[in-house]
């Protein structure tokens, strides 16, 4: 199953630095596995924003969840998910007539 994923991060500015960095360099190789195994299948940067949008290929919602909550910046991120199917009409699915 596919999901489109928002997460949006607010990591508390008191946080002290070194603290920081590790946590944004271990939820960069975590999401560097992640898509390397082609579970984490997009990742953009929302321009202007501290949000990604990702597109996630899991096989149960509580598979996602699992995911979403082991990743280091889990604890400062807003996440909004959104389910995705096949839309009828996407030219890689799409029969009839040409
Ligand atoms: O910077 C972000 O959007 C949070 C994040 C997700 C994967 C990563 O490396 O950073």
């Amino acid at each position: 199953m596919l999901f489109h994923v928002r997460m949006d991060v607010a990591i508390p500015h008191d946080l002290e630095p070194n603290h920081r960095e590790d946590l944004v360099a271990t939820e960069r190789k975590r999401a560097l596995e992640l898509q390397h195994t082609g579970v984490w299948r997009h990742l953009w940067r929302v321009v202007g924003c501290y949000s990604n949008i990702s597109i996630f290929d899991v096989d149960t919602n509580d598979g996602l969840h699992a995911i979403l909550e082991s990743l280091p910046l889990y604890p400062y991120m807003t996440i909004e998910v959104t389910p995705l199917a096949q839309h009828p009409s996407d030219v890689s699915v799409a029969v009839g007539p040409r």
